[in-house]
């Protein structure tokens, strides 16, 4: 070897010794206790994209990064060793017209929320989710659902739950109306739990039997998600399991490497959005099937304009609503009526350059012009 080979080899080894210490150090972070400083609760920097967003929960290589290589175009390093994933990588599912965002996130321990490592940054990312998947290893025991269940109540995260039925307005005087009995906790507790969070002035209406811990979702700690536990790793275990674990609610079981059942998943995420299309359409043309505008369950036309274009809501006067749940006869409806999967939204300018947005109907994927 010549001693411009050996002095090349010498920089390599450098570089590469610094870089690996790098990574331990990253590493090493990731099970190290919070400082006070560093990770906080603050989820990792990736901007929400497409029409939702899904995050992928789980203990080291469950095979988060795997399964994201496998349902997106974008690549995540999937190895044999725990923590190969350092941070949150962005991909995206392209489904039924929609873009899903599919964040891999890295593996976390049990002591996340607490602070171990950088539990805290995943488990506060998944709270800005529309949808977690909790990644689970078909090899590994079953309490390990459970102690990621554990993990993200500990942030406040609700799984599968209902967010409960209460309407809260700050104003300048204070009001609790309860249109349902109480049974769990009485009126005199939630004026006393309001009093202690020092809301005097607000309106609260309670419309269903709460518990005392309504306040918190109020407030904005309580985060009701939907969840889908996924077991991977199938082509690993006994035919039994696989199919009593198949048949727990809100599970679905996958073999990433042998890309068994990852379409089913896919459809499965995609119902658990319940997201809602739209489609627009061009005056006198046929409504625009390769780009619907992808809604939220509950959303309304003022919704659809804004997701259009925002002056579209503020031009707005009034639609004509003749979805397929409506008559046949178009109908005037407001800016908070609430739209259906497949409606088809028009917009159209009058001689005043008022924008009008209307609906007509769109039943069994049969267009009603
Ligand atoms: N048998 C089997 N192995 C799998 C399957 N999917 C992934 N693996 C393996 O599991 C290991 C971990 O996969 P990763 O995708 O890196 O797991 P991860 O959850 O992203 O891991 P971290 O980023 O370290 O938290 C790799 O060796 C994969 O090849 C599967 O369906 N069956
Ligand atoms: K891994
Ligand atoms: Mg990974």
């Amino acid at each position: 070897m010549d001693c411009r080979q050996a002095q090349k080899n010498k920089a390599t080894e450098y570089h590469l010794g610094l870089l690996k210490a790098k990574l331990a150090r990253y590493r090493a972070q990731l099970l190290e206790p919070a400082s006070k400083s560093g990770s906080s609760g603050v989820g990792f920097d990736v901007q929400k994209a497409g029409d939702a967003r899904v995050a992928l929960i789980g203990f080291p290589s469950v095979g988060k990064s795997t399964l994201l290589s496998k349902c997106t175009n974008t690549a995540s390093e999937s190895a044999a060793y725990e923590f190969t994933t350092l941070t949150a990588i962005p991909g995206v599912i392209e489904y039924q017209g929609a873009r899903i965002q599919l964040l891999d996130l890295p593996g976390i321990v049990e002591g996340a929320s607490q602070g171990r490592g950088r539990g805290r940054q995943v488990v506060a990312t998944a709270k800005t989710a529309d949808l977690i998947l909790i990644m689970l290893d078909a090899t590994k025991p079953e309490e390990q659902r459970r102690l990621l269940e554990i993990e993200l109540d500990a942030v406040g995260i609700r799984l599968n739950k209902q967010k409960p039925d209460v309407v809260f307005k700050r104003r300048t005087t204070g009001g609790l109306t309860t249109t349902v009995k109480l049974t769990k906790t009485d009126e005199k507790t939630i004026r006393s739990i309001l009093a202690s969070y020092k809301l005097h002035n607000c309106d609260v209406m309670i419309r269903e039997d709460v518990g005392k811990d309504f306040l918190s979702s109020l407030i904005g700690t309580r985060k009701y998600i939907p969840c889908l536990y996924v077991y991977n790793k199938i082509d690993a275990v006994s035919l039994e399991l696989i199919d009593s674990l198949a048949r727990t609610e809100n599970t679905v079981v996958i073999s990433c490497e042998m890309d068994l059942n990852l379409d089913y998943l896919i459809e499965r995420v995609w119902e658990s959005l319940r997201l809602v299309k739209v489609y627009t359409k061009k005056r006198g043309e046929r409504p625009d099937l390769a780009d619907p505008v992808c809604l939220r369950k509950g959303a309304t036309i003022e919704d659809v304009c804004l997701g259009i274009h925002k002056s579209l809501a503020a031009n707005f006067r009034y639609a004509l609503g003749r979805s397929s749940k409506f008559s046949p006869h178009a109908q005037k409806v407001s800016l908070s009526h609430q739209v259906q999967d497949d409606d088809v939204v028009s917009s159209i300018r009058n001689f005043k350059r008022d924008v009008y947005a209307y609906l007509v109907g769109w039943r069994f994927g049969q267009y009603i012009s």
